[in-house]
């Protein structure tokens, strides 16, 4: 296992430059992001080997630590489509709740969402895609069907008081459409936000984007839904996550997703790979002066536990650097 040395974050980004880095010199930066941590369920769910259920209650204690507002913790998936995601109530009931950290799961339709209500879930995320070909693949409906399965879950979580979050993938290209119009993102996020989740997160799921990208759907989304209401959430398959994000966050989306040790990938997009590793998320922002409350050191040592446990080497050039230094 690679040793997570003991290196302070003040070290790691150099506190002085930090300083000097004020947001007011570098443009519209948000003061704060709010990190949505989806390694124990994107990073977690595209793997082959069955990773015991202790290793993943383990994962989700340890991102617990850190100061994580938000963890994304498993899926209730069908089983024969994610056999991954199939120890979701167990992973739900056994994880730690930590005061003031949300642990939303993701719910596919009605039948998801009853059972993980019952498993204790107080938050649900639901998933949509802006190209019927990829909604076919991933969930085997049409896109009009997926958005009647979003209603009933919507519809229930409004009686039961649970806040729903939303995702729309292939925000930048689809791995079976290709090119994704921004007006046709625009158009997707426009009514699932009307249908009533507070959050959409954006997913470049196939990590093809590019800042350009980027700023052409973000300027199409922001006229439809409040930029306030907008995640972004990149896959790293080009190594464009990072620069990506970046862009988001000077059009003003301070919720972005990432994956401790850049884990992930959807196991219905070919080619895709990891999420933005989130150690390389908070140390971008940290040398921004952007406040996300994370603790860097725990992060990297959640890191370590999980690639450890995969028997992998980490995708966070942060992690790979701090071994070294
Ligand atoms: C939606 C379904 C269930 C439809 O699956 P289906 O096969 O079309 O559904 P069905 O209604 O015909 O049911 C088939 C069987 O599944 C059962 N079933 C039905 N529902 C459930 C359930 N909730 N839990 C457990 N079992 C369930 C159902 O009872 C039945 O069992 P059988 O009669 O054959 O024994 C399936 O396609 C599915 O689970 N898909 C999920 C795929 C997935 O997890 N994809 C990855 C998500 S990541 C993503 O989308 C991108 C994101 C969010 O990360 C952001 C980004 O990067 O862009």
């Amino acid at each position: 296992m690679a040793t997570v040395r003991k290196v302070p974050l003040r070290r790691l980004v150099g506190l002085a430059s930090l300083r000097a880095v004020s947001t007011s010199s570098v443009g519209t930066f948000p003061k704060r992001v709010k990190i949505v941590e989806v390694g124990p369920r994107d990073g977690l769910q595209n793997e082959k080997n069955i990773i015991p259920t202790p290793t993943k209650i383990k994962l989700v204690d340890m991102l617990s630590e850190t100061g994580l507002p938000v963890i994304e913790v498993t899926s209730f998936v069908s089983p024969k489509w994610v056999p991954q995601m199939a120890d979701h109530t167990e992973v739900l009931k056994g994880i730690q709740k930590f005061p003031g950290v949300n642990y939303p799961v993701l719910t596919p339709n009605l039948r998801a969402f009853q059972t993980a209500v019952a498993a204790g879930a107080k938050e649900v995320a639901v998933f949509v895609a802006a190209s019927e070909l990829f909604t076919k693949k991933n969930v085997n409906c049409s896109t009009d069907e997926s958005f009647q399965r979003c209603d009933e879950i919507l519809k229930a979580a409004r009686v039961a008081g649970i806040p729903v979050r939303g995702y729309v993938s292939c925000v930048l290209g689809c791995p079976y459409e290709g090119k994704i119009s921004p007006a046709k993102v625009a158009k997707v996020t426009k009514k699932i936000y009307s249908m009533g989740c507070y959050e959409i997160s954006l997913g470049d799921t196939i990590g093809v984007g590019t800042p350009g990208l980027m700023k052409a759907m973000l300027s199409a989304v922001m006229q439809e839904v409040p930029v306030s209401a907008l995640a972004v959430h990149c896959h790293d398959t080009y190594g464009q996550a990072l620069a990506n994000t970046l862009m988001a966050l000077q059009m003003g989306v301070s919720v972005v997703d990432s994956s401790v040790a850049g884990l992930g990938g959807c196991p219905f997009a070919q080619g895709a790979s990891g999420n933005l590793a989130t150690e390389d998320l908070v140390y971008m922002l940290a040398g921004m002066g952007i406040d996300t409350g994370v603790n860097l050191q725990k992060l990297l040592e959640a890191g370590a536990f999980i690639c450890q446990a995969l028997n992998k080497k980490t995708s966070s050039r942060v992690a790979q650097a701090s071994c070294k230094l």
